[in-house]
């Protein structure tokens, strides 16, 4: 596949990207307000999850526009989406107000499509409408062929604490990434930076909110502002830092103690010498981090037990990789797409870098701290 022949898919991903995210913000800003305390007022709405992980209006929304988009652009016919999202609880008889919010939220967005250069629905979506796009994310994806990977929102505990929450979507062909796409509404992004790379040093102000995005082999990760209201005219490329002292490392990890294990973690930075305390931040911002140069490792130990899925890593890993950097599980090997929605034969763990200097120094650690880890 030549890497030219994927303008069309680029274009309308980052696009979209941009749309679902202008959906995410004003959702996040009617869950802060207080009549939403308990999740329900102002149409925020937060559902609980089988296992206890929360999901939201615009979990449901954003992955329904990049659903019906993706239709509109690319046809039904062999269009593949593998997403997290399904339609179980929302199908309930119970659920309408929550559909209802839902329909709300994406017919809000997708009135304004083109904005963004995309193209409107005729008249608002209906339920069934929605309902379908949702329900058509239900890909296992696989070795062959194309299927694009949404999250729609990863990070949604960050997204109802009002903090760092990231849309992302990719597309892979036969088990390779080709494209990844971030959109990060709240990521702090340095107003100079914008215009020379992210990570030029300097007092400046910072404005809020990105799109990331990079195609494979193309040697190029971009950024745009997330504007509040259309499409952008610029984009400037992202660097990765040259960084290689651990010393001197800015390390991110998950919030959560149940995600990622922070005591081994802390153990293998102590290891290598490295100083900061640990960036602890919802989401797929730890990739877009990296790729800007804000931060030069992001690890992830989850337990023995979890899985890691592919829409959880797929754009952070694209973006990462063409910025600079490198991405490999903890034994050094790169990250498997192709065997479906998990990431089969991970081991042990997830090991961003801004450098291979530097990678090469943390899984050298991991060798020495794992014997003597309670892992
Ligand atoms: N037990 C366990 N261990 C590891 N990872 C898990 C686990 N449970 C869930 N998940 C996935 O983690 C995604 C959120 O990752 P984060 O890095 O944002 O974690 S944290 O909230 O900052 O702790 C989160 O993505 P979203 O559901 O999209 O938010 C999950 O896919
Ligand atoms: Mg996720
Ligand atoms: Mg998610
Ligand atoms: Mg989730």
């Amino acid at each position: 596949m030549e890497v030219e022949s994927l303008a069309r898919e680029m274009e309308t991903a980052v696009r979209v990207v941009h749309l679902a995210s202008s959906l995410c913000v004003k959702v996040q800003e009617k869950l802060r307000l207080p009549s939403s305390i308990n999740g329900n007022g102002n149409g925020g709405h937060v559902k609980s999850k089988d296992d206890d992980s929360p999901v939201t209006v615009a979990d449901w929304g954003v992955q329904a526009i990049v659903s019906w988009v993706l239709a509109e652009v690319f046809g039904t016919q062999n269009l593949s989406i593998v997403a997290e999202e399904d339609t179980d609880s929302l199908s309930k008889a119970e659920s309408l107000a929550l559909l209802g919010a839902v329909s709300n939220a994406v017919n809000e967005a997708l009135s304004e499509a083109t904005k963004y250069g995309l193209t409107k629905p005729d008249e608002p979506l209906g339920s069934d409408d929605i309902l379908k796009a949702i329900g058509r994310c239900n890909s296992t994806g696989g070795p062959k062929g194309r299927h694009w990977v949404l999250d729609p929102v990863d990070g949604t505990l960050g997204f109802v604490r009002g903090d760092q929450y990231a849309v992302a979507l990719a597309l892979i062909e036969d088990g390779k990434v080709l494209l990844g796409v971030l959109g990060c509404p709240n990521y702090p992004v340095k107003k100079e930076g914008l215009s020379n790379g992210c990570n030029q040093s300097g007092a400046g102000s910072v404005s809020k909110g990105c799109v990331m995005y990079a195609k494979r082999g193309s040697g190029q990760a971009w950024m745009q502002p997330l504007l509040p209201n259309g499409y952008p005219e610029s984009a400037t490329l992202l660097k990765a830092s040259t960084v290689d002292d651990p010393v001197l490392a800015t390390v991110c990890e998950p919030v959560e103690r149940a995600n990622s294990n922070h005591l081994f973690t802390a153990g293998l930075a102590n290891s290598m010498g490295v100083r900061k305390q640990p960036m602890r931040v919802y989401s797929m911002v730890k990739y877009a981090a990296i790729a800007c140069g804000d931060a030069e490792v992001f690890m992830k130990f989850a337990q023995s037990s979890y899985k890691e899925k592919i829409w959880d890593h797929a754009a952070g890993v694209v973006i990462v990789e063409e910025a600079g950097g490198v991405v490999t599980d903890a034994g050094g090997r790169k990250l498997n797409f192709s065997k479906g929605v998990y990431l089969e034969g991970l081991d042990r763990g997830i090991i961003a870098c801004s450098n291979t200097v530097l990678h090469d120094k943390i899984i050298g650690a991991v060798y020495a701290s794992w014997e003597s880890s309670s892992l």
